[in-house]
């Protein structure tokens, strides 16, 4: 007790930090900074703050926080004097299952990112947005089987918890082969998650409060020391199974790709799984992973590349159903670029729809699939952000949430409008304007930490989008209120027209309810290109 009111004293008044505004509490210690993420508020408090200090906020007694365009670049850019945190040792399942995205030392995971990277080209982007479209189509057609919505609008659906089941099972075939088969009619174990949230959200749940517990240092010296073993006896039996899945299908993918060395290139299953066993070390020439590597690898794709998609579609159909303007100028837009939803392949022509781009922008500006930062560490030299010093050893970072909610950068920056991402006289938005947006928008991160699978999340976006709104009329499930703001929430949280989340890391949904039918034939439209 008394060392702890030692610390608290000492961190208020004598630590180097201790010119950075911020509460007294969090000032004094990280309880604050943690009491927030176990209720998943941790962005709103964060919001809070930024109005009340300004730019710059003391979280934790050792944790910065900035909300500038200028203080992004210099914090997660290229020549960064900055690390991955130990948050995402905290992050590891096991002390074997080492990922890029959890390597911390700079070269290591330069090296580590070079060989992932050639699993990242245009003609693996080309090659797995066939097994997206494959995805979708079967999607579409079990909507429909199961709703009665030929011609009458269907009864309300949860889109966001179908939209789960559909970047799952698109996942699972991508990174390993085998698809979870959730969004599958009839029985499924994997399914039987509680409700709310699916495995990898459990998990995540659970990881980033002890990664922002004060204990961190403690959880990961415990973590080879018996707590991984601990936490995989305590997890939950739905949450093993997943695993088990996870850990078998990765069996089976490599005696697959093993048993495929002999044929033909376009013969072979060319999915991730593929690209990363093809990748090659440049220095030695030899495979770039070993077993154990390429399991943690696949299953890393499952979990950077699944709640980060589902949320960010949620949200795009989230407020385009609230949006009637945006959601017929979008629909018009598609039905004069492509004649049917099989038409939609990623390509130029689906590149090329500005409105649809913008859509999707404008959807995860609002939710960003991190809300809160991800945090980096100052190297020995220090770190200059906002013409401020931070010494080694700080924890800097931006939380994406507040970024883009950064009045002084979008004007209206709670309102869903796509254009501001559109340089056009009509609506008086420049180049410079889109210019100054752009800088401060980073769903995917920037930097040598950003995300690897950036093509292909956005390939599965535009073809998600696209092919849905020209299958389906959408609309809001009239009555719902699943994800909406409300004055009981609180300050930050009070607007109805705001989908809220949950801080997991990644950030978690509910929602949107929506009811949809099937569209009249394309030969009725008219205008096509
Ligand atoms: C809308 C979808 C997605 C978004 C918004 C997104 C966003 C991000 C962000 C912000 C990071 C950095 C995380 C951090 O440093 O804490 C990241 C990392 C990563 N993402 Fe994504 N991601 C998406 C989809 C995907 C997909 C589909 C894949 C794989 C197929 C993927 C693979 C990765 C990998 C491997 C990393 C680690 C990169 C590294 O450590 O160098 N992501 N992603």
């Amino acid at each position: 007790m008394r060392q702890c009111l030692a610390n608290a004293i000492y961190n208020v008044y004598l630590h180097p930090l201790r010119h950075v505004p911020g509460p007294f509490w969090a000032r004094a210690s990280e309880v604050p900074s943690w009491y927030y993420t176990t209720g998943g508020r941790r962005h709103i408090w964060l919001w809070q703050l930024f109005q009340i200090y300004g730019k710059r906020i003391r979280v934790a007694p050792n944790l910065v926080l900035f909300c500038d365009p200028d203080a992004h670049a210099a914090i997660y850019g290229m020549k960064s004097n900055v690390r991955r945190s130990p948050f995402y040792v905290g992050l590891t399942k096991n002390i074997r299952e080492k990922t890029t995205l959890n390597t911390i030392d700079p070269a290591e995971h330069a090296r580590r990112r070079k060989m992932l990277n050639t699993c990242f080209t245009d003609s693996s982007v080309n090659a797995t947005s066939a097994f997206v479209s494959k995805h979708i189509d079967r999607w579409h057609q079990i909507m429909l089987d199961e709703h009665d919505s030929a011609t009458e609008w269907s009864t309300s659906v949860n889109l966001g918890e179908k939209v789960d089941h559909l970047v799952f099972d698109i996942m699972g075939d991508l990174a390993f082969g085998r698809s979870f088969n959730i969004k599958e009619p009839g029985d499924n174990a994997l399914r039987e998650v509680p409700k709310k949230y699916c495995p990898v959200s459990q998990i995540l749940l659970l990881k980033t409060k002890m990664c922002r517990s004060p204990f961190l240092s403690s959880i990961i010296w415990l973590k080879p020391r018996g707590l991984d073993r601990l936490v995989e006896l305590i997890t939950p039996p739905p949450v093993q199974r997943f695993n088990n899945f996870v850990f078998d299908s990765v069996t089976k993918r490599l005696e697959l790709y093993k048993k495929q060395e002999g044929i033909p290139e376009d013969e072979r299953r060319r999915d991730m799984f593929y690209f990363l066993c093809k990748a090659q070390d440049s220095s030695t020439g030899h495979p770039a992973y070993t077993e154990d590597e390429l399991r943690a690898e696949a299953s890393l794709f499952i979990i950077a590349g699944s709640d980060t998609a589902s949320v960010s579609l949620a949200s795009v159909f989230w407020y385009l159903v609230r949006a009637s303007r945006c959601y017929q100028k979008l629909v018009g837009e598609l039905q004069i670029t492509f004649d049917t939803a099989e038409d939609v392949v990623y390509g130029p022509k689906l590149m090329g729809c500005t409105y649809l781009r913008a859509c999707i922008d404008e959807g995860m500006r609002l939710v960003p699939p991190g809300p809160c930062e991800p945090p980096r560490e100052v190297l020995a030299g220090g770190l200059k952000v906002m013409n401020d010093y931070y010494p080694e050893g700080t924890i800097v970072g931006t939380a994406p949430w507040c970024d883009s909610r950064n009045e002084e950068v979008y004007g209206d920056a709670g309102v869903f409008r796509p254009e501001r991402w559109i340089i056009d006289e009509a609506t008086g938005v420049t180049s410079e304007m889109v210019a100054e947006i752009r800088t401060n928008f980073h769903p995917f991160l920037s930097g040598p930490g950003s995300c690897a699978g950036k093509g292909i999340a956005m390939a599965e976006m535009l073809l998600v989008v696209a092919r849905t709104l020209l299958r389906f009329e959408l609309r809001k499930a009239p009555g719902s209120t699943l994800g909406e703001g409300s004055p009981e929430l609180g300050w930050g949280a009070r607007d109805r027209k705001q989908f809220q989340v949950v801080d997991a890391y990644i950030s978690l949904k509910e929602g949107p309810e929506i009811q949809f039918r099937k569209r009249a034939s394309p030969e009725a439209k008219v205008g096509r290109k």
